[in-house]
């Protein structure tokens, strides 16, 4: 096969918090990822003449820049593979919004050129390949909900009931890098356990910086709260809300103010990119 079209999914961080610093600066995490049915689409095409071009893909990224095309160019360098690819991405997901889409982007094209080429490099080795582009990618090429520490790479697979969500992007960009570098962030968090998660205490330490700093994800925190107990998701700017169906999470979209985007979606423990490769796997076995 020459082509594939793959899910890049959405995450979200049910809670986080900052447990300390590394000598080189990058900060100790307790999060929980969980997956979204909503995401990104990648067609990979198989390339004879070992080039890498991306075609379409996110507004305002240069192609060089994309984590897609330099996912692709890692592939190749390590795995030796004369074959090159055309990269289509398909943008769903918000840019700058905390659902990870473009480290979700990457490890769509870790996987799928990893099949489409044939390297036979393993989950641990594309996991270590995703780490070296940011640190959000190996859960994305593992593709199982976790329990993540370190920098968010170790990772602990977990089962959570799966639930519908409200998601809603103010409208609003947040840099990750600099939400990181906020003096006024929360660094030493205790650590907590899954059980104390359940019992109610995570929380997401970027909050409140990234509420005093943009105005816009407070006035969209506030509206969201309204209906059930919103949070933000990793570095923000989304927010998310758990609902009871898809619904009631809908009937709420009804009324969102005409500047921001939203959307309601599943969680999912197994990504939707996890579950269309094991259905390929089974396929070619
Ligand atoms: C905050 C989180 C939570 O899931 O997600 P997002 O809000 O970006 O989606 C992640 O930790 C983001 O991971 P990712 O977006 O892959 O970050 P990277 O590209 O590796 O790093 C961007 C910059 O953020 C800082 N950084 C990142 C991760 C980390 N554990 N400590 C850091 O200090 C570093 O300054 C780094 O240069
Ligand atoms: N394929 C891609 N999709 C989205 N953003 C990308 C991509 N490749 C590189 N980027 C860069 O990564 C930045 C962070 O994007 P994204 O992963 O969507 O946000 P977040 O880290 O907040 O979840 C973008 O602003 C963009 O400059």
């Amino acid at each position: 096969m020459q082509t594939l079209i793959l899910p890049a999914p959405a995450k979200l961080n049910l809670f986080l918090h900052i447990t300390g610093r590394r000598a080189d600066g990058y900060h100790l995490l307790q999060t929980l990822f969980v997956f979204l049915d909503f995401g990104d689409e990648i067609t990979l095409r198989v390339r004879d003449d070992g080039a890498i071009h991306r075609p379409a893909g996110a507004e305002g990224v240069p192609e060089a820049a994309d984590l897609t095309v330099r996912a692709a160019r890692l592939l190749q360098q390590m795995s030796g593979s004369p074959l090159g690819a055309d990269i289509q991405v398909l943008k769903r997901i918000p840019m700058g919004g905390g659902l990870g889409g473009g480290s979700s982007d990457a490890a769509t094209v870790l996987q799928g050129l990893n099949y489409l080429w044939r390297c036979g490099l393993s989950t641990d080795e594309l996991a270590a390949l995703g780490l070296r582009l940011g640190a959000d990618v190996p859960v994305f090429v593992r593709g199982h909900a976790a329990w993540a520490e370190g920098v968010g790479e170790q990772l602990t697979p977990v089962s959570l009931p799966e639930s519908w969500y409200v998601v809603i992007h103010p409208g609003v960009h947040v840099p990750t890098a600099e939400l990181f570098s906020d003096p006024g962030l929360t660094r030493d968090c205790p650590p907590i356990t899954l059980a104390t998660f359940h019992a109610g205490l995570g929380i997401n330490v970027f909050q409140p910086v990234v509420e005093k700093r943009y105005p816009e994800v407070t006035a969209a925190l506030r509206w969201l709260s309204r209906y059930s107990n919103a949070v933000l998701t990793g570095s923000g700017s989304c927010l998310f809300a758990p609902v009871s169906s898809k619904q009631e999470g809908e009937t709420i979209l009804q009324c969102l103010p005409n500047d921001w985007f939203g959307f309601v979606a599943s969680s999912a423990n197994v990504s939707p990119l996890q579950q269309k490769l094991l259905t390929l796997s089974t396929l070619h076995n």
